[in-house]
């Protein structure tokens, strides 16, 4: 059975979910169904990713039961207002053939803008209407959830951000922990990088016999952050969801705490970026 972890609003999410951005010209639909045959029931797009028809495809082609499976999405840049963020929803789920989403979040915050509250407007009134099950955000720092808390008394209950052992935000995983947020983290593999070849990791997937990207995703669950790694390989789809027969020490854990740089690995702060 999937594990799952609690949200602020009542429902939970699995505790591992699959990325689904870059397929680089794959087969999303055979992604994602394949990916639901290997356990996942957490699948994460985006309106932006351009993929959603293809993922709602994979769900549809599927035997397993659309309720048990939570599909995420995200309002890009382009959206932003309160009309802007209902258009998002309606062309996101006709797109994924849905007529509910399960979490829908705010992609990035584009301060400049200044019209992610409005967006956030949307989005509460979207789950009152029972529209959406659940609403978060993704890429917000503190200031940015305080506003939103601040004007519509709602606290988003996932943040989506990027966080692997070299970037691990552990002022903004306080942040969540104060507010009941859950932390999904974005990037959990380091893209498949330098990350995977870091000596202590290596050591570690030595000694337990398991791959460094499984202890990756382990070191990631043990803290309640849910990782959503993406691959377009069937072998690292079934190899990253195998992280429940092993678990790690607290030694092991320490080790890899030692191993935050404190930096993002893309250019990407959410004070400054934009995605439309
Ligand atoms: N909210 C946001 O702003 C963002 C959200 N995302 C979401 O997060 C998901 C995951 O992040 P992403 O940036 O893709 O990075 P990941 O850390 O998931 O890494 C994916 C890369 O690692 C490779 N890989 C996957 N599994 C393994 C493995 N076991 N061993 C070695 N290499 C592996 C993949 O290659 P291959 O496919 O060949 O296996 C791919 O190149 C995205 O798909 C998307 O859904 C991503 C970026 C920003
Ligand atoms: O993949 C996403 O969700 C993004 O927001 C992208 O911006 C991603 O970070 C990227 O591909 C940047 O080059």
């Amino acid at each position: 059975m999937t594990q799952t972890i609690a949200l602020n609003d009542g429902t939970s999410i699995p505790t591992i979910g699959f990325g689904t951005y870059p397929h680089d010209g794959d087969d999303s639909a055979a992604n994602t169904e394949h990916a639901l045959e290997v356990g996942y029931r957490l699948i994460d797009t985006a309106l932006s990713y351009e993929n959603e028809a293809e993922v709602g495809e994979g769900l549809r082609r599927s035997p397993v039961s659309r309720d048990e499976v939570i599909v995420t999405t995200k309002v890009p840049g382009r959206h932003h207002g309160y009309d802007g963020a209902r258009e998002s929803f309606a062309a996101s789920a006709k797109a994924l053939g849905l007529e509910t989403i399960d979490l829908l979040l705010i992609h990035w915050p584009l301060p400049r803008l200044d019209k992610y509250v409005d967006t956030w407007r949307a989005l509460v009134d979207l789950q009152k209407e029972g529209l959406v099950r659940s609403i978060g955000v993704s890429n917000f720092t503190p200031d940015h959830i305080r506003r939103l808390q601040d004007a519509t008394g709602v606290t988003p209950a996932v943040n989506q951000i990027e966080l692997h052992p070299y970037f691990q935000q552990h002022e903004q995983r306080a942040f969540h922990a104060e507010h009941g947020i859950v932390t999904e983290a974005w990037s959990p593999l380091g893209r498949g990088g330098d990350l995977l070849k870091e000596p202590t990791l290596v050591e570690i997937a030595e000694s337990l016999g398991v791959s460094v990207g499984q202890v990756v995703l382990r070191w990631h669950i043990e803290q309640g952050i849910v990782p959503i790694p993406k691959s377009k390989n069937p072998d690292r789809q079934r190899e990253n969801f195998d992280v429940f027969s092993f678990s790690l020490t607290e030694d092991q854990i320490a080790a890899i705490n030692t191993l935050d740089k404190g930096t993002p690995i893309w250019d990407q702060d959410p004070n400054v970026y934009e995605e439309f």
